[in-house]
């Protein structure tokens, strides 16, 4: 069973953003109520940091007795802030979707501020256990509904400036909340002096500096105008049935699974990384400073990944960058378990947050970009508890794992031994474990199948405009061979078998198949000598060819058409590159750029010798016809090696034979290529039933 709304649960971009993402963050800054939001999320995370390192302190000093009993303190606060998650997290997709998410923000806020303020006040444990508990449940409320707001605020384009200036600012205010902490704690113990109060409770002051920043944020929230699209839809449900359809969603739409899967991946191997990385640096010989510089350098990494990331491959599919960066992420930890030298560790490590920062701000922005406004609260909820879940397992497996495994010698040869810890066996397939689902979530949401990887980053590190996405209706068939090589007559013959089979035929040629492309067909082929230099012959193809293929032969793909085409682009390498010695290389960017990489599933080459094809003409020679024999013989060899380069995507056939015979073979082969898509249930193409052969 398929979801109801999927297709328009999905608002879909195309991988490739009509309009470039825009990463100027001082542009979306310029948005008023998106800066009111970043301005609210700001004091929060401030907010929340103070909260937690105050709340931490005051565990530890409410429970004097031993140093055992204040870390099982501790690690209560923290398993008290992950345990909401599991238990509200779909719940509170469910509110972010339904009510009014500017007041699910200002209420959260408000009752946030006031447990804040509770706590030194009621001054036991266990109130502060159970306010910390209360305080992150309300937090799940908050989160979903201020991600899913985002996107309502700032145009697609801008949607991923917005995210890296949200997530810098959440983690990079860590710092900012410590330092004043610190400041905090000298004004206590000054105010100590003079009131009791704040010897029996020195955390009270950040606990309430932290209360005032949730009203300041609700304060600036309650002034926010948020638009929404399609409330109406989710609230139509009853909330139960709300709670299943966004788990349906999540599971059967490949992005969001994709998503989420690259997530887990991630977050399992950052968790083991932040379990480990204690025994890791030991193993390594490097005590507390080595640990803190590994702290550093992932930080560094986190921040570097999230700012530049994103605008470096400004050009890529989104989907392909996020996995990538996960499968990034994965191989660099296995060179880091790998390699037992402190200062290679920390490089790798800078480059492992970094592509773990990519990986969060991307896939932050998919969701943004592919998932309609009245699913993303529950897509965002549940994305949260996922993860958190994952950290929990992690966390609490890892340490026990890394014991079991214990010392590893290796022995590289006899009389060398290189000892890892259990620590780094684990990193080793924590890593493998990530890039392994990296490469799965690349798999299950690749919207570029058959455009490769390494063409798409390398023309995104170049800027130049990436390939177009790939056609994945209708059939692409090229007819290419010398003048008089009976393509014309071929074309014809195909178009008519086709036809009869039940396809859509679109015949078509180059150059003139387009009113511009007629015009410059004249230039072209005018047997009046104008003097058109080379160069300027290879453009006036290619610009025939530009118009060809976005006013005929993509829209009739897009239909589902079969296109047969007179001539494309080996035409101009075999011509222009072959014939007229101009180079094949850019011959071929250009040809990309015109078509924005649109081949054709095969292409047909009648191979003839220009002898022969000449003694079939029947009309004078045009211009190009009246070049010598040798241009027509470098002609016919440029279609040959291209051919030859590779054989899959040709047929090549031998013209000197009868047209029947030809057109024989020609049939067998397509017909052959149409059997083998029809398997693989390639999408959209047409194959009417009854007509297989
Ligand atoms: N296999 C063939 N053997 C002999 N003559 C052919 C063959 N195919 C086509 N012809 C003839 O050659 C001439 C050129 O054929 P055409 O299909 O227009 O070639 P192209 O489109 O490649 O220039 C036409 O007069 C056509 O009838
Ligand atoms: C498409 C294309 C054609 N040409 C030349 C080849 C042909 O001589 C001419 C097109 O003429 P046309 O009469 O359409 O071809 P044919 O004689 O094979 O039926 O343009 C190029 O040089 N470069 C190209 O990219
Ligand atoms: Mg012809």
């Amino acid at each position: 069973m398929r979801f109801r709304g999927e297709s328009e649960a999905l608002t879909r971009v195309g991988n490739v953003p009509d309009q470039p993402l825009d990463h100027d963050v001082r542009g979306v800054l310029q948005i008023a109520p998106f800066r009111r939001l970043w301005i609210s999320l700001s004091f929060s995370s401030l907010g929340d940091w103070l909260g937690l390192l105050a709340i931490t302190a005051m565990a530890a000093e409410l429970t004097t007795d031993s140093s055992a009993d204040q870390n099982y303190a501790v690690a209560g606060v923290f398993i008290l802030r992950l345990i909401p998650a599991l238990l509200f997290a779909p719940i509170a997709g469910v509110v972010a979707d339904r009510l009014d998410r500017r007041m699910t923000m200002v209420v959260t806020d408000v009752l946030r501020a006031g447990l804040f303020v509770s706590i030194p006040i009621v001054g036991s444990l266990w109130w502060l256990l159970v306010a910390t508990f209360l305080i992150e449940a309300l937090s799940l409320f908050w989160i979903p509904a201020k991600e899913a707001t985002v996107p309502n605020l700032v145009p697609r384009e801008r949607l991923e400036a917005a995210n890296q200036i949200s997530l810098v600012t959440a983690y990079g205010s860590a710092p900012v909340a410590a330092g004043i902490f610190t400041v905090l704690s000298l004004i206590t113990a000054a105010l100590g002096a003079r009131f009791e109060f704040f010897v029996t409770h020195p955390a009270s002051l950040a606990l309430w500096l932290n209360a005032a920043t949730f009203l300041f944020a609700a304060a600036t929230i309650a002034t926010l105008e948020i638009p929404r699209d399609n409330v109406e839809r989710a609230k139509a449900e009853n909330p139960w049935r709300n709670l299943v359809e966004g788990w349906k969603f999540v599971a059967q739409t490949p992005v969001v699974r994709g998503l989420l899967i690259g997530m887990l991946g991630a977050f399992a191997a950052g968790g083991t990384v932040v379990g480990l990385a204690p025994t890791f640096v030991r193993g390594l010989g490097a005590g507390n400073p080595g640990y803190g510089l590994l702290f550093g350098a992932v930080f560094v990494g986190l921040a570097l990944g999230m700012l530049l990331g994103p605008r470096l491959l400004a050009g890529l599919s989104r989907r392909r960058l996020f996995a990538m960066s996960i499968v990034a992420a994965g191989l660099l930890l296995m060179v880091i378990a790998v390699i037992p030298e402190l200062p290679v560790v920390v490089l790798f490590t800078v480059a492992l947050g970094l592509a773990s920062g990519v990986a969060w701000v991307t896939g932050y922005t998919l969701i943004g970009l592919e998932v309609a406004d009245e699913l993303r609260g529950r897509t965002f909820a549940f994305v949260q508890s996922m993860v958190r879940l994952t950290l929990v397992a992690v966390l609490a497996a890892s340490p026990a794992l890394a014991g079991a495994v214990g010392r590893v010698d290796f022995h590289p040869t006899d009389d060398v031994t290189v000892a890892y810890s259990g620590a780094a066996v684990v990193f080793l397939g924590a890593g493998a474990v990530a890039a392994a689902v990296g490469f799965f979530s690349y798999r299950h949401m690749d919207d570029r199948k058959g455009i490769s990887l390494v063409r798409d980053v390398t023309s995104a590190l170049r800027r130049e405009t990436p390939l177009a996405d790939p056609i994945t209706s209708g059939f692409f068939l090229a007819f290419e061979g010398g003048d008089g090589a009976g393509k014309s007559t071929q074309v014809a013959r195909l178009a008519e078998w086709l036809t009869a089979r039940g396809h859509e035929v679109v015949v078509t040629r180059e150059p003139g198949a387009t009113a511009i492309g007629r015009r410059l067909r004249q230039m072209l082929l005018d047997t009046q000598d104008l003097g058109l230099s080379p160069r300027s012959e290879a453009l006036l193809y290619a610009a025939d060819r530009a118009q060809h293929v976005e006013e005929v032969i993509r829209p009739a793909l897009e239909r589902g058409a079969v296109v047969i085409t007179d001539r494309y682009v080996d035409s101009s390498i075999a011509y222009q590159a072959a014939g007229r010695a101009l180079s094949a290389s850019d011959i071929e960017r250009l040809s990309r750029f015109a078509t924005r990489g649109l081949m054709p599933t095969l292409t047909i080459v009648l191979d003839v010798p220009p002898e022969v094809a000449a003694e079939r003409r029947l009309l004078p020679p045009d211009r190009i016809e009246s070049e010598s024999m040798e241009f027509h013989h470098r002609v016919r060899q440029g279609f040959l090696d291209r051919a030859a380069r590779r054989p899959r995507a040709y047929f090549v056939v031998d013209a000197t034979k009868t047209p029947t015979e030809i057109t024989a073979a020609v049939l067998q082969r397509v017909a052959q290529l149409m059997d083998e898509s029809a398997g693989a249930q390639r999408p959209g193409s047409q194959q009417p039933e009854g007509s297989t052969p």
